[in-house]
């Protein structure tokens, strides 16, 4: 059985760990941190896990959850995990960091990307990239695995078949135009957020300078073996859960719709998340995933344009953090994979 804590337990991601882990058969909660919230019970507060009312939010020390847990969920703000993940911690606990200290491979790219300062170090080296489907053997064995965003989640994943089989044109950068409901932004309150401000609009954002980028980047040039550019436009949308991503790309040779879909079904053909679209099932739809750790995948080739567009979408708070950070928690656990994951999706 798995012991699991949760730092950052109050927030979105953190809650939605509580969920999947609540119902998770071969793991434990024992620990669940927050500062604003210590010593309330869980169910005061988050009153959907009614039922749950032996639980209590604790301090946010993460010393104290790895004497009792064997796995800690790291739900906080970027830039804190770097300085206080160290080896006395990894030596009792494996860490599942939800946030986006250890992702980037280059310290120099989160220090311009993320504005921040990072210590790097051995427990930095020592972090896997937790995209599950394309970095499971290095995970299995990890104590620290460094949770994918959210954006960068869905783009990889779009686009992977793509770039492992050196089908694009990477000559020019390819476009990546990404959705996502407001959730992604966090539970911390913030003008932009607020509901009049964001309902009934759509905008753009952090156009040329979101953070996604360089890590979208990282992992498909490890896969294309060359260094891939992405022009990475994020886009938030009035609805609370859900990203969708349509990326747009020149093909080298000429696409025909029927050989891409077989490219996709055979690089995906064991995966159990994610789940590709052919003609006859139309496009991917947010709503479709609501709940679920899939991400559902489409594609149209355009003959007259020449271009390729890749559309996908996933539950932001699931595949996108914490169904990711579970499928991650199974991996290492050497338990199946799609434990605890299936059966939620949600519609409407
Ligand atoms: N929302 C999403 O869709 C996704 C989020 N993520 C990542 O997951 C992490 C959590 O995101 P999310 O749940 O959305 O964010 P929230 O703002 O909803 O939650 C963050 C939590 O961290 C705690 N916290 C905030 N500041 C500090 C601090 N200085 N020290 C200790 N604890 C702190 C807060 O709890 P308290 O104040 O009670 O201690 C809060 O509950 C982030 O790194 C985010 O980037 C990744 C993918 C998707
Ligand atoms: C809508 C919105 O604001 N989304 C967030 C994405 C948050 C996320 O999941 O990314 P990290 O895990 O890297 O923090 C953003 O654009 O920063």
């Amino acid at each position: 059985m798995v012991k699991a804590a949760v730092i950052g337990a109050s927030g979105y991601a953190g809650q939605e760990l509580v969920r999947l882990l609540y119902h998770h058969p071969e793991a434990e909660i024992v620990y669940l941190g927050s500062r604003s919230l210590e010593g309330n019970p869980l169910s005061d507060s988050f009153r959907s896990m009614a039922d749950s009312d032996r639980y209590r939010f604790r301090a946010s020390n993460l010393r104290d959850a790895a004497e009792e847990a064997n796995i800690i969920f790291l739900a906080l703000p970027h830039g804190i995990a770097a300085g206080a993940v160290d080896k006395e911690i990894l030596q009792k606990a494996k860490v599942i960091d939800l946030g986006a200290d250890f992702r980037l491979r280059s310290l120099d790219a989160y220090r311009l990307w993320y504005h921040l300062d990072h210590p790097g170090g051995s427990v930095f080296d020592s972090a896997v990239y937790g995209l599950c489907e394309l970095h499971r053997k290095a995970i299995a064995p990890a104590r620290l695995v460094a949770n994918p965003g959210c954006y960068t989640t869905c783009s990889i994943l779009s686009l992977a078949p793509l770039l492992a089989e050196g089908e694009i044109d990477l000559s020019m950068p390819i476009v990546v135009d990404a959705k996502s409901g407001v959730s992604g932004a966090g539970r911390s309150p913030g003008e932009a957020f607020h509901f009049p401000e964001c309902n009934e609009s759509l905008k753009a954002y952090k156009v040329g300078t979101h953070r996604h980028t360089p890590e979208i980047e990282q992992e498909l040039s490890l896969l294309a073996g060359t260094q891939v550019t992405v022009q990475f436009t994020p886009h938030l949308v009035p609805m609370n859960r859900g990203i969708l991503v349509t990326a747009y790309c020149r093909p080298n040779g000429k696409a025909e719709a029927l050989r891409i879909e077989e490219l996709y079904r055979t690089f995906y053909a064991d995966e159990p998340f994610v789940k590709i679209l052919g003609k006859a099932e139309g496009l991917p739809e947010t709503r479709w995933v609501r709940g679920s750790n899939r991400c559902d995948i489409g594609f149209y080739y355009d003959e007259r344009t020449g271009l390729l567009m890749v559309i996908g979408v996933i539950d932001n708070l699931v595949k996108g953090a914490a169904g990711q950070a579970v499928q991650n928690m199974n991996i290492i656990s050497s338990l199946p994979e799609t434990m605890g994951l299936t059966n939620y999706a949600m519609f409407p």
